[in-house]
């Protein structure tokens, strides 16, 4: 694992758009994975900025997200979906028939889960997938317990993760308790992995990956058997890895 120390948020979300912009212009049809949640809004911020200064074009690009919640709708204000639309998609030039994330308003969801892990396949793999990581080490919505093989499935939440999305809703009951993920063997397949995290809240999740086992109790600790994974971390996220274990690379 590759791990890059950022002094605070905004210097991940600068240090992470330069690693995606170069990714896109190394390839000819890039394909990223994209993640939610609070940690990449300022990648995502930053990649809109480039993109209108005219220095990187998603016009190529197709893009598969990790994960959407059951029972919203795509213009559900707090679908991924449309957190999507309204965080990236719609303020660069790429197609909106190249971005996919699972329909969890599908009315079989078996068979979504299927035709998206399909989909995936059809486009040869992920080249770039972006992570954010769970308080319990969740990776997409894979929680502890998932086995490392999984594709694309339909999962129960954590009461916990549960608990860490419902700053976005209204109440409660609102807070889906079912969504749909990219399996972990569907993350492992991606030929590179750039893992963002962020804040002294996440302190715990990222030494635990640096420093305890692989097991299916931490699913991101699988991303440790991956040969081509980059870490870039702030200061207050890495404030619980032992000093003698901080062998990440400044630039
Ligand atoms: N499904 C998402 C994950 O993809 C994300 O990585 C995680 C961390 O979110 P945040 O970045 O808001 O801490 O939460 C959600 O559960």
């Amino acid at each position: 694992m590759n791990i890059i120390s950022a002094k605070d948020y905004q210097d991940i979300s600068l240090k992470a758009s330069e690693f995606v912009i170069q990714t896109i212009k190394e390839l000819d049809k890039p394909v990223l994975g994209l993640a939610t949640g609070s940690t990449p809004e300022g990648l995502y911020k930053c990649l809109i900025d480039r993109n209108n200064e005219k220095q990187v074009s998603f016009q190529e690009v197709t893009t598969f997200n990790l994960d959407e919640y059951v029972g919203l709708t795509a213009n559900h204000p707090n679908s991924y979906r449309y957190y999507m639309n309204e965080k990236l998609f719609q303020h660069i030039d790429i197609s909106i028939e190249n971005t996919h994330i699972p329909n969890g308003s599908a009315k079989d969801l078996e068979k979504e889960c299927v035709a998206y892990e399909e989909l995936i396949q059809q486009h040869n793999c992920i080249d770039l997938q972006i992570l954010g990581i769970g308080h319990n080490g969740h990776i997409g919505f894979n929680e502890p317990g998932t086995s490392f093989t999984t594709r694309t499935h339909l999962v129960e939440l954590a009461e916990t993760t549960r608990k860490a999305n419902a700053r976005f809703f209204n109440s409660w009951e609102e807070v889906p308790s079912q969504a749909i993920t990219t399996g972990i063997g569907t993350i492992m397949d991606s030929k590179q992995i750039l893992l963002l995290v962020s804040g002294e809240d996440k302190a715990e999740a990222l030494n635990r990956l640096l420093d305890g086992e692989i097991s299916e109790e931490f699913p991101a600790s699988v991303l440790k058997e991956h040969p081509n994974v980059t870490v870039i971390a702030d200061e207050a996220a890495l404030s619980k890895v032992q000093r003698n274990k901080k062998t990440w690379r400044h630039d």
